[in-house]
């Protein structure tokens, strides 16, 4: 039995998929999988039980990677399971920034009496706003979330610009044709009105967007943050603001600075938040993690290389070991020594990480111990784990 600790609201859609024979949520630090939002675990240290950990998102900011990669644990996150809400967002936000919908509601529910209708047509005037259709929108980051972003902008009759210099290949098949290619991030920041940025939050990308690229924006620019706070220099927006060289800021991540101004409108990180989104990324998150609890295999993996292989043999020994020469000589002569015969072998790498797969349907029970001893003696073996067919 599995036991699987969860962090913040994941939805029921994901966790009713937990067959009850074979696992159990349970908040005890010994658990052998973490189900998890945006907690911030980056301070835990996690016991040796635990195997996995999955971000029911897409961002995984909040895990800490380089432990997990010490102790083996695979890393997942859920890409494009709640893109579409995000591209909604996006949109919904542009559109109410555009049309001045903010300041026109707050008329509204103000002036309600019996002069409502001479009052409107006066005031009118103060929020007329203006259309998407031929303004220019630049795209930094065409992924999951980004290709969507920049395809409606197309839909909506915008010019569109797209800047990710190491986009994935799956990624530039999703991307409309009509989206024009940016040379350079400089000429997409020169020329757009709308600003999106669709990357991860990661070391490089921290204050991705500061002084000396927001003064590269037209002044009359909007810049929009659904990604994560600290890709933008929220002071320099701000300052930005303050000398008129930018005229919004969007952003879903709300601090006390960018509080209670009228260039600044801030969702509390609802970019993910639709019934739709949370079911999905849910259930991808919880599938991904029952395939590699029950059957060894990586599916989403961030930290470990992608391999998804029907498990036909009556046992699979896997093993996170570090990406070195002669890995899998030692590995295969440790079953040698043990007189098991190797069915099949997958291996595969991912950065420093590598991640074997031996599939066998003769093995010794009553030496299982002896001999994934043997394995984890390897120098460079970091884990490994025996599983029966399910
Ligand atoms: N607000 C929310 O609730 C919400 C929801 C979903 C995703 N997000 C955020 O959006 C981010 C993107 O999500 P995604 O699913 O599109 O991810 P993704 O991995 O599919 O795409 C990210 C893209 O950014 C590109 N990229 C990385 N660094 C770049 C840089 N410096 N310049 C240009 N391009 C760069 C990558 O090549 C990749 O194509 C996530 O990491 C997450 O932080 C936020
Ligand atoms: O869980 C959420 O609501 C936020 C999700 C979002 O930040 C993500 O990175 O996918």
């Amino acid at each position: 039995m599995y036991q699987i600790k969860t962090y913040n609201v994941i939805s029921q859609a994901g966790l009713k998929e937990l067959t009850p024979d074979q696992f159990a949520l349970n908040q005890s630090d010994q658990a052998d999988a973490i189900i998890l939002r945006s907690e911030n675990l980056l301070n835990t240290n996690f016991s040796s039980q635990v195997k996995a950990i999955v971000r029911a998102g897409a961002g995984y900011n909040n895990i800490p990677l380089d432990q997990a990669n010490e102790k083996g644990i695979a890393v997942f996150n859920t890409p494009g399971g709640n893109a579409n809400a995000v591209k909604e967002l996006v949109f919904f936000m542009m559109g109410v920034c555009a049309r001045e919908i903010y300041p026109a509601l707050n008329f509204s529910q103000e002036n309600i009496g019996a002069d409502v209708s001479l009052r409107t047509e006066a005031s009118k005037n103060s929020f007329r706003g203006t259309e998407l259709k031929d303004r220019t929108l630049g795209v930094i980051g065409l992924g999951h979330v980004g290709s969507l972003v920049a395809n409606l902008g197309l839909a909506y009759g915008m010019n569109v610009i797209g800047y990710d210099p190491s986009i994935h290949p799956d990624a530039a098949w999703e991307v409309d044709r009509a989206v024009k290619r940016a040379s350079n991030l400089s000429s997409l920041l020169k020329n757009c009105d709308y600003l999106t940025i669709h990357i991860p939050y990661n070391e490089d990308n921290h204050h991705f967007i500061g002084a000396s690229k927001l003064q590269m924006l037209k002044k009359t620019a909007v810049v929009m943050n659904f990604s994560r706070s600290g890709i933008v220099d929220d002071q320099a927006v701000l300052k930005a603001l303050d000398q008129k060289e930018l005229k919004f800021y969007l952003s879903d991540f709300p601090s006390a600075e960018l509080a209670g101004r009228p260039d600044v409108l801030i969702t509390p990180h609802l970019g993910g938040s639709t019934r739709e989104a949370e079911h999905t990324a849910a259930r991808m998150a919880v599938r991904q993690l029952k395939e590699f609890l029950l059957n060894g295999n990586l599916i989403n993996s961030v930290n470990l290389p992608e391999i998804n292989e029907p498990f036909s043999t009556d046992y699979r020994v896997t093993i996170v070991h570090h990406n070195i020469p002669n890995m899998l000589g030692q590995i295969s002569s440790i079953f040698g020594d043990f007189s098991i015969n190797i069915d099949r072998l997958s291996n595969r790498s991912k950065g420093d990480l590598a991640y074997t797969m031996v599939e066998v349907n003769d093995f010794p029970l009553a030496k299982k111990e002896e001999f994934l001893k043997a394995l984890q003696a390897i120098p460079s073996t970091i884990r490994t784990r025996f599983l029966e067919h399910p």
